[in-house]
């Protein structure tokens, strides 16, 4: 298996939908999960370049584990569950410190996820496959709720990142284009997140490539698996 050139690894809470996010991007679709054990991988390529993506476990027991999952990683993805404020705090109180093992130019993204779970914008719902809005809300439509975290507090804590990690904002990518509300469920926002993702990482791997060899981790030396596009380092 080729060495990937880059890498980014999805960290936050139990049950906040870090796995289906994945599966929906990679798969398209939203089966059911369960909790994750360890971490996992997927790679995608993005034009000329591999990029293996991780998903890691939230559940307390394997917290010891992120940071080595984070080690050299081009670009952190923390997620929450706008329903549930208490996993936005977590990513700072838990999930932030696992990331000093990252590569120095991380990117962050914060992504607040179920949001078809809430009552708000009939878009977010009805994104599905492609299909339009006013497929939304049909017989098999989950419950609405009022969303608990809003998009500002994710830009604050964008910003408290910023701080931690002693970066400038002039040096970063602005924090409404880091922040975002998706769905796994419906597929909103799922594409527009990683693929902005893998469009900020490419000139990364580019850099480092000038700049001698890769931080990234060589995922050739975990044990081998029987998927070939995905595997597990439990
Ligand atoms: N309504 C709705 N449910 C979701 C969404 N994403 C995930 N879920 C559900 O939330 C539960 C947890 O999803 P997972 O993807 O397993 O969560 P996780 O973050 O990977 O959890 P751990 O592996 O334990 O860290 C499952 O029942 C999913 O079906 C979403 O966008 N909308
Ligand atoms: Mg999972």
């Amino acid at each position: 298996m080729r060495k990937p050139d880059g890498k980014i690894v999805l960290l936050g809470d139990m049950n906040v939908g870090k796995t289906s996010l994945l599966q929906r991007y990679m798969e398209r679709r939203f089966p059911d999960t369960v909790s994750t054990v360890g971490g996992a991988f997927y790679l995608k390529q993005w034009r000329s370049f591999n990029i293996s993506i991780w998903d890691t476990a939230g559940r307390e027991q394997f917290h010891g584990l992120g940071s080595m999952y984070c080690r050299g990683a081009a670009a952190v993805i923390l997620t929450y569950d706008v329903n549930h404020p208490q996993s936005l705090i977590e990513l700072e109180d838990r999930f932030l410190g696992l990331t000093d093992t990252a590569s120095k130019d991380c990117l962050f993204a914060i992504v607040g996820n179920k949001v078809d779970l809430t009552g708000e914008g009939a878009a977010e719902s009805g994104e599905e496959e492609g299909h339009s809005p006013s497929k939304a809300g049909g017989s098999c439509a989950s419950p609405r709720v009022p969303k608990q975290v809003q998009l500002e507090d994710a830009v604050a804590l964008y910003k408290k990142i910023l701080k931690y990690k002693m970066l400038d904002e002039k040096d970063v990518p602005a924090a409404e284009q880091m922040c975002f509300e998706t769905s796994a469920k419906t597929g909103y926002n799922v594409d527009l997140l990683f693929e902005t993702l893998f469009d900020m990482v490419v000139p990364m791997i580019l850099q480092q490539r000038a700049e001698g060899p890769s931080q990234t981790v060589d995922i050739t030396s975990c044990k081998p698996t029987k998927r070939t596009r995905s595997g597990c380092c439990a």
